[in-house]
């Protein structure tokens, strides 16, 4: 399939050639059930229907336990961005968004090294807010998002995230709401990348070599 990358067909009747519409720039081959992004094959591991259904029930704990507080959503991005989408859009309560953008990871592994890209602009004190990520492994990007939190004085600040593996975390993080536990195996879509590829995933793929 990838030989067919920014390729245009042509069918043909008779003398006249009539292009067909142009097919996308395929990064990601299907083989199988696996698929190859790069240099590395993944294979499927959480399906969108079991996503859809957690973020769902932590939504409801989300509404229940937090009505009347307004919190202000902290989308992290760039991961973030699909999980914060559909988290929100179950969020029945008063509530707004707002996003951040850190850094820490290259190709599979941390580097330890947490760059803030885009820091938060909105006043936070006396407010409750609610950092939304898409994984929490080592913690130590939640860690230092949390501690940056702190010194604008917020009322409380909850945690959420979609993935969270506990046997990775090397911090003293507490998560609030956390969709899904996974062992410490790397993954990738719904948000999540590999080398910047595969965040346009609908399911989530772990890593199969
Ligand atoms: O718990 P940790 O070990 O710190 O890992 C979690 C972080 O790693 C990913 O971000 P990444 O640096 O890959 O940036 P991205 O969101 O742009 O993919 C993810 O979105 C979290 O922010
Ligand atoms: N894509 C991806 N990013 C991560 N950041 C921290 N852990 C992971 C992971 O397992 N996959």
């Amino acid at each position: 399939m990838s030989e067919e990358k920014n390729s245009r067909l042509f069918f043909t009747i008779g003398i006249f050639v009539i292009p067909l519409p142009t097919i996308n720039s395929l990064h990601i081959q299907d083989s199988m059930d696996t698929i190859q992004i790069k240099d590395k094959t993944f294979r499927p591991y959480i399906r969108r229907e079991e996503i859809k259904a957690a973020i769902e029930k932590i939504a409801a704990r989300i509404n229940n336990e937090l009505a009347g507080e307004n919190p202000l959503f902290i989308c992290v991005l760039n991961g973030a961005f699909v999980f914060a989408a559909d988290l929100l859009r179950e969020i029945t309560i008063e509530s707004e968004i707002t996003f951040m953008r850190m850094k820490s990871y290259s190709g599979t592994q941390s580097t330890g090294v947490v760059k803030i890209i885009h820091g938060l602009d909105e006043d936070i004190k006396d407010r409750t807010v609610i950092v939304v990520e898409d994984i929490i492994d080592t913690g130590f990007t939640m860690q230092r998002i949390i501690n940056q939190l702190k010194e604008r004085e917020p009322k409380q600040v909850k945690i959420a995230t979609l993935l969270f593996k506990p046997k990775a975390l090397k911090c003293d993080v507490h998560v609030d709401y956390a969709a899904l536990e996974i062992p410490n195996d790397f993954i990738v879509g719904y948000g999540l990348d590999y080398d910047e590829q595969g965040r346009n995933l609908k399911d989530i793929y772990v890593i199969a070599d």
